[in-house]
């Protein structure tokens, strides 16, 4: 394709994410796997100029934008880094039309100002709102229940970091490739997770209940902390998400998982038979996901402040089901990949009130720094996902 047919591709393809985003559609990622499937003429090197070019505009736009095309000319007219795009604007027979007189460009900016708003509440200054867009790093945890760290051979060596078992790699590196990753010596997770799971603390022969378990992704580091001894349930509402752990376990290692289907509104019945027993649960709750932006920008086209009001109402209702599963004494670790104090500490601080004799543990994690009763990982700081991690224990 020649260049001015890729930057039209690519407005075609932001036209498709602005609608989905407006009407809860497809994720970008998936739009754009669709419109190369669609579009067989695009090669490798067009695709990958096309993907490109789509999220760099999805990063530039704070606020939702109007048009692919008003999106597209807004990164050409106000990014420095992308001024020889305005060229690309020729009439040419598969380009896009030279813009016209006054054209309206889309707004620029971090993300919609009522979201910019809340952010700075929650203590993110302009430099942490530019961190929130960067690249994400490829963080690998090294499974224990397979391998030893320091004895596994990699394709590549990675930066070891400050803390166990975990890995960092270049973004883009193909690991699902490597033997290492197919024979589940390793697992990709972003470092901020694998802290997260630190903080759970779970030990060999416990009864630890994985409320949120969504595909596993903590579940198997649980498993491995507990060395595959005592009872791990991983529950979820999402019975697609939920299908994938199986696979994902057997290929780990871990064997002392077992599998909950969750009813909505309905969490407590299903899982009945631990109540008042459970050692730990994790709560990592749905939430807005403002700390992994870096993956996926497009999310803040899709936050709405109704979204955000549900969210907080069943996180908070969670840590609510979490609670009675717990035996007295036991610990609850609540977690959400949020910035934002609502979803953080201001949710701890609403537990804690209305939940006389619960304590806040002290969180102490190799990165992060202390927010209210618990921890928070940022970007910007801690070049991990954006987490809130809070661990409280049941009198
Ligand atoms: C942040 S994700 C979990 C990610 C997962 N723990 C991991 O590490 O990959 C939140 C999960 O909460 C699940 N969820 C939503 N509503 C729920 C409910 N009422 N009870 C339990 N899980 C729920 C979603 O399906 C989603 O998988």
């Amino acid at each position: 394709m020649i260049p001015s047919a890729r930057v039209q591709a690519a407005i075609d393809v932001l036209d498709l994410v602005i609608a989905a985003a407006n009407n809860a559609g497809a994720p970008a990622d998936r739009i754009l796997a669709d419109w190369f499937k669609n579009h067989r003429f695009a090669g490798s090197k067009d695709k990958r100029a096309i993907r490109e070019l789509v999220y760099d505009v999805i990063r530039f736009c704070g606020p939702v934008p109007k048009t692919g095309r008003a999106a597209m000319l807004a990164l050409a007219t106000e990014s420095e880094e992308h001024d020889w795009l305005i060229d690309l604007f020729d009439g040419s027979n598969y380009g896009p039309a030279e813009p016209a007189e006054g054209e309206k460009v889309a707004e620029t900016g971090f993300a919609p100002a009522w979201l910019e708003e809340r952010l700075a509440a929650s203590g993110l200054e302009a430099e942490d709102a530019i961190a929130l867009l960067d690249r994400a790093p490829l963080d690998l945890r090294v499974n224990t229940l397979k391998a030893e760290p320091q004895a596994l051979d990699l394709p590549e060596e990675g930066e070891a970091l400050s803390f166990a078992n975990a890995l960092r790699l270049t973004t883009g590196t193909r690991v699902e490739q490597w033997d290492a990753y197919t024979q589940g010596l390793i697992e990709v997770q972003d470092a901020g997770s694998q802290l997260a799971c630190a903080a759970v603390g779970a030990q060999p022969g416990e009864l630890v209940i994985d409320l949120c378990a969504g595909a596993g992704g903590k579940t198997l580091a649980l498993a491995a902390q507990m060395a595959n001894e005592g009872t791990l349930v991983a529950a979820d509402t999402d019975r697609r998400r939920l299908s994938q752990l199986a696979p994902r376990a057997e290929r780990a290692g871990a064997t002392n998982v077992t599998e909950v289907l969750l009813d909505p509104g309905r969490e407590a019945e299903a899982l009945a038979a631990f109540a008042g027993k459970a050692d730990r649960v994790l709560v990592d709750a749905p939430c807005s996901g403002t700390g992994t932006w870096r993956r996926n920008p497009e999310a803040r086209w899709r936050l709405t402040p109704r979204e955000l009001e549900r969210l907080t109402q069943l996180q908070a209702r969670l840590m609510g089901v979490a609670a009675e599963l717990l035996r007295p004494g036991g610990q609850l670790t609540y977690v959400t990949c949020s910035l934002l104090d609502e979803e953080g500490a201001g949710q701890v601080e609403a537990f804690l009130a209305a939940h006389p004799g619960w304590q806040a543990q002290a969180t102490a994690l190799p990165l992060g720094r202390s927010r209210g009763t618990g921890w928070r990982l940022d970007p910007l700081r801690d070049a991990t996902d954006g987490f809130f991690i809070a661990c409280i224990s049941k009198p």
